[in-house]
């Protein structure tokens, strides 16, 4: 049985600012660091025989330490641009709360959760998971049915859009789809990519 295993990167600084982030290049803050390192510990115990992170320094770092921790300096990693965050448009770099009082709670939450509505000149979550999906379909689901292990470190919105993929969640059902940073989301497929198991570590 193929496992998948998808991981959100630690928390970055602009996590810690309240910052819409979406393709800004922004580090680990400390406490991601010591996230990235607690999932090396839930995982080293898995064998993976390929890796994918997106081309941000936040999920890259991320791998990286999980990689070193694990001990796992032989693993296969691919930075692809399918699998960066979503792109926030002109409220990258604007503070989320800041950003409600002056447009309201409620077109905040459409920006950030809603399926097809697009932030001004960003991506919605629909435009989001298509590129993901897109990759998935390429390049992951042909290893997963030769019975391969893939770990993929990602962003919230491009795994929730993922994630919404594998499990034919609805739109509605994606809107109440949190994924924390550090979050470990476990699958078993077998060879025709039905879900076997699932679960979070
Ligand atoms: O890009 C961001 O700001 C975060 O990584 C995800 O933000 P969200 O939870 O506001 O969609």
């Amino acid at each position: 049985m193929a496992l998948l295993v998808l991981v959100r990167h630690g928390e970055s600084t602009a996590n810690l600012a309240n910052v819409f982030t979406g393709w800004l290049d922004v580090p680990l803050s400390s406490t991601g660091e010591a996230e990235a390192y607690a999932v090396a510990d839930k995982l080293k115990d898995f064998h993976f025989d390929v890796a994918y992170t997106s081309t941000l320094i936040r999920a890259k770092r991320t791998l990286d330490i999980i990689v070193e921790r694990a001990g796992w300096a032989d693993l296969p990693v691919h930075h692809v641009d399918a699998l960066k965050e979503r792109m926030y448009g002109n409220l990258q770099g604007l503070n989320k709360a800041e950003v409600a009082i002056k447009y309201g709670q409620a077109q905040v939450d459409e920006w950030r959760r809603s399926y097809d509505v697009a932030p001004p000149n960003g991506e919605s979550l629909k435009q989001t998971r298509a590129r993901a999906v897109e990759f998935f379909e390429a390049e992951i689901a042909p290893q997963l049915r030769a019975d391969k292990n893939v770990l993929i470190v990602s962003h919230g919105n491009t795994l929730r859009g993922l994630r919404m993929y594998l499990e034919h969640l609805s739109e509605t059902q994606v809107v109440g789809l949190e994924i924390v940073t550090g979050g470990v989301h476990v699958y078993r497929f077998d060879a025709h990519l039905a879900i076997v198991e699932m679960y979070d570590l």
